[in-house]
């Protein structure tokens, strides 16, 4: 049996971000990712520096340790990362929804796989100008394609600037019907130092004043809760 390229499960924790935020989530982050994002706040995820911490786990072995952290009980799995998309998640998802699961999915949209019509949520996150990579959009549309068949689609944005937010105005115009998320950038990465609150809320409220200001009225915008409550702690 194939294996999964495991860095961490984690939770029950809230979903800290988006279309699911405040629900009860286990994390399932993959090790890997095709993207080098400049501001990556899950670099232990990415870096393959970090690899030794990498686990191989068959799905059975996944799956056992979502059902032992939700103790059996159904709640959403998120399959973040890294890039959850280089990695066949078929078999688990649908383990999971046999036994009342839900499946999200967060991805930068930059490889397609046909199991992410099997998922109830797919988070597509196409990364703006700050980042330093840039988006592939016929393989994002070739994402959207693949998840025809998920219960729900939506686009989440981070900006950083006001680079990121024109660029994240005229890449979103594209796509009318996909529910939208803009969450602000946080600049401090590092588990190991602390965030600035006020940092943090400045860059909310610069983010809603200037999306009023505009008349941009198709995004929901949010913080990152979980950065919020913990700060830049792995493993919540
Ligand atoms: C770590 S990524 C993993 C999934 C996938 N590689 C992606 O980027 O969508 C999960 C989410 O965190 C966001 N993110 C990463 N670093 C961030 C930062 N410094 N500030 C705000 N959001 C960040 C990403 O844009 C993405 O929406
Ligand atoms: N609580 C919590 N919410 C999150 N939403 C997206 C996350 C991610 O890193 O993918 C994340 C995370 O790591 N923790
Ligand atoms: S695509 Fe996601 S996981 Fe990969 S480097 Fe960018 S933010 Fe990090
Ligand atoms: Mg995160």
């Amino acid at each position: 049996m194939s294996r999964l390229r495991i860095a961490e499960i984690f939770g029950p924790t809230i979903q800290g971000e988006g279309a699911l935020i405040g629900e009860p989530t286990v994390f399932v982050r993959t090790g890997g990712c095709d993207y080098r994002c400049s501001w990556c706040d899950s670099l232990h995820a990415v870096d393959p520096a970090h690899r030794h911490l990498w686990q191989a786990m068959t799905t059975d072995a996944v799956w056992a340790e979502i059902t032992r952290l939700s103790r059996g009980r159904p709640l959403t799995v998120s399959l973040s990362g890294g890039n959850p998309a280089i990695q066949d998640f078929t078999a688990l998802i649908a383990l999971g929804q046999a036994q009342g699961y839900r499946f999200a999915c967060e991805t930068q949209g930059s490889i397609a796989k046909p199991w992410f019509a099997q998922l109830d949520t797919l988070v597509l996150s196409p990364k703006p100008p700050s980042s330093g990579e840039s988006v592939d959009w016929p393989a994002f549309d070739a994402c959207l394609s693949a998840a025809k068949g998920a219960a729900q689609i939506v686009m989440k944005i981070v900006i950083f600037d006001e680079t990121d937010y024109a660029w994240a105005r005229a890449a979103t115009d594209r796509y009318p019907a996909l529910p939208l998320y803009l969450q602000p950038g946080n600049p401090e990465v590092d588990p190991a130092t602390p965030v600035n609150p006020q940092d943090l809320s400045d860059r909310l409220l610069w983010l809603v004043d200037k999306t009023m200001a505009d008349g941009w009225f198709a995004p929901r915008i949010l913080p990152q809760l979980h950065v919020l409550l913990w700060g830049n702690k792995r493993g919540v």
